[in-house]
């Protein structure tokens, strides 16, 4: 089977921060800047309540002086809460802006030079969200999540350290029924959490992928007969979904436990304060800043159950995002395939002994070994199904196989970098993919960006003037959603045209099976006479009179050369 590492729908979560950390890496500095502004304004809030208590001890105690500097303090205290709070949000998001451009970036390119192989093997709807959505929900979390969780997090340490300062006994009681408790309720959501975010989000692939499949099927699904095939496909998709989002919310809920939990030990601290007060041994100043503190930290608590869905859901897109680039690693550039070698300007196709598989059930191309010298005219025939266009793949370099080799003019196809082989071997599939654009802009999708004026050479060189002049615009004629406006053979005629650009030395076509208007099909030939003067044609003939033509034929059936 060809050598591909499949994505997960559910990949594991563990460490996936730290296998996230390079790509924070080269924003450490502004983070650190962030994460100490963060640092800063919690120790300023958590910094409120003794200030309260001091004003508070001040009045008991009839001191104006002190209530004066306390109110002062207070002040101070607010005011640089709310600057150093905005300067650690602001960097924070610069941060995790910079990071999500990098990694978006990361994701298409390395999609871009992603075996087609890859591609083809995996749901699109998938590959989208991950490079998607995905990294939305991800920027979303770095921006306003992680500062909240910060400073949550944060609040809760330095509350607890000033109230051990204050009163260890009321704070040994407040960790003593509070944190086992606290530490229990989150054991129990983080037991559930991995399976059932990831299962929502992978639910939520599945349905995307649905969605833009049936969206593309669309016209065979609402057929006649069947029209309610579409809505049935998806709604199944969704009504898995809504299991998955039902038990995520479930999960979701066992945080809310905390809310049981700080109304018990708000009601044993304020039963002990009084009794503690009553006897002398505690402040009513102390009690202030306890029930004070308190509030914070359990308000803190509350947030941070909040949060940690969030960050769950975070956790899970970025572990498939981080599998996503694990699947498509950086091209190494020591490596000893594609080292670098060159094609000759002109040479013979020779396969020698190729064998591939899609997946281990079965061969799809068994022992092949086929020569097309230069120059050479041939046809591939046998019928639907037996291999052709997967061996014209092979023939092409598209696909790498299990066995055997593909040399061009002697070398190797898999030595040299895939950008070079397309300047050499050219394949027009049968579905010629467009763009939403004019003509132009699928034109300008050619390797090596051509100019206008070569694109007007190309359509003289092929004849097809008057063809490009029929359509309103000419080279500007916008082609619609995916060149929706163009029949099945017209996209051959730009895939023809964007070969002719390349100019390569061996040209595959996989003939378009549908049927032609005799217009386009008079075109297409024409099309094709012209553009192999001088170079390999190698034709996947459907048609009896394309067969006809041709000088000589190669027959495969059922993967094997008769
Ligand atoms: N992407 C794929 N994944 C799995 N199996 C595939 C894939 N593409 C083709 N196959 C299978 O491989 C076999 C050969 O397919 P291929 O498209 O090469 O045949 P073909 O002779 O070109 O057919 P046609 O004339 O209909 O285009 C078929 O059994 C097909 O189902």
């Amino acid at each position: 089977m060809a050598e591909i590492r499949m994505l997960t729908a559910e990949p594991s979560t563990a460490r996936v921060f730290r296998r996230f950390w390079p790509s924070l890496r080269p924003h450490r500095a502004i983070m650190a800047g962030a994460l100490l502004a963060s640092v800063a304004s919690t120790a300023a809030v958590v910094a409120i309540a003794p200030a309260i208590g001091w004003g508070v001890d001040a009045v008991t105690d009839g001191d104006r002086r002190q209530l004066w500097w306390a109110v002062m303090l207070l002040v101070a205290l607010v005011l640089a809460r709310m600057v150093l709070l905005r300067w650690s949000e602001v960097l924070l998001s610069d941060a995790g802006e910079r990071t999500i451009r990098a990694l978006r970036d990361l994701v298409v390119e390395r999609l871009a030079r992603a075996p087609l192989r890859f591609v083809e093997a995996h749901r699109t709807g998938d590959l989208l969200r991950r490079s998607t959505s995905e990294i939305a929900d991800l920027t979303l979390f770095l921006r306003d999540q992680l500062p909240q969780l910060l400073s949550v997090g944060l609040t809760a340490v330095l509350t607890t350290a000033m109230l051990l300062v204050y009163s260890p006994l009321l704070s040994l009681l407040l960790i003593g029924l509070f944190l086992p408790a606290a530490l229990a309720v989150l054991a129990w959501f983080n037991r559930a959490a991995p399976a059932a975010f990831g299962r929502q989000a992978a639910a939520d692939a599945t349905m995307t992928a649905t969605f833009t499949e049936t969206l593309t099927a669309h016209e065979a699904l609402v057929a006649p007969g069947r029209p309610q095939e579409w809505v049935r496909r998806f709604r199944a998709d969704n009504d898995r979904l809504l299991a998955a989002s039902d038990r995520a919310v479930g999960t979701q809920s066992r945080l809310e436990l905390f809310g049981l939990i700080e109304g018990v030990a708000t009601a044993a601290l304020l039963i002990l304060s009084v009794w503690l007060v009553r006897d002398g041994r505690l402040g009513v100043g102390t009690v202030v800043v306890f029930v004070v503190a308190t509030r914070n930290l359990f308000e803190s608590m509350l947030a941070l159950s909040g949060l940690a869905g969030q960050a769950q859901l975070a956790r899970v897109g970025l572990a498939r995002l981080v599998d996503l680039l694990a699947a498509l690693p950086p091209a190494d550039p020591d490596a000893p395939q594609r080292s670098g070698s060159e094609l000759p300007a002109r040479g013979d196709l020779v396969a020698q002994g190729l064998r591939f598989a899609y997946d281990e059930r079965e061969d799809v191309v068994r022992d092949v070994s086929v020569a097309f010298p230069a120059g050479d005219r041939a046809g591939l025939v046998g019928v639907t199904g037996s291999g052709k266009t997967t061996l014209a793949k092979l023939l092409a370099g598209l696909y790498e196989p299990d066995a055997g080799t593909v040399r061009y003019g002697g070398v190797d196809l898999r030595a040299v970098p895939a950008h070079r082989v397309r300047e050499r071997i050219v394949l027009i599939p049968q579905q010629v993919h467009l763009i939403t654009g004019t003509l132009a802009d699928n034109l300008a999708l050619t390797p090596g960006a051509p100019a206008r004026a070569a694109m007007e050479r190309a359509v003289e060189r092929l004849a097809l003037g008057d063809w490009v002049a029929r359509l309103p615009g000419g080279l500007d004629a916008p082609l619609g959603a995916r060149g929706e406006k163009l029949s099945a053979g017209e996209r051959q005629i730009v895939g023809l045209l964007r070969a002719a650009l390349v100019d390569p030395p061996v040209l595959l076509l996989d003939e378009a099976t549908a049927d032609l208007d005799p217009d386009v099909a008079e075109r297409l030939e024409s099309a094709v006479e012209r553009l192999r003067a001088g170079r390999t044609l190698i034709v996947i003939a459907h048609r009896p009179e394309t067969i006809a033509r041709l000088p000589r034929t190669v027959r495969i059936e059922a993967g094997r050369l008769r």
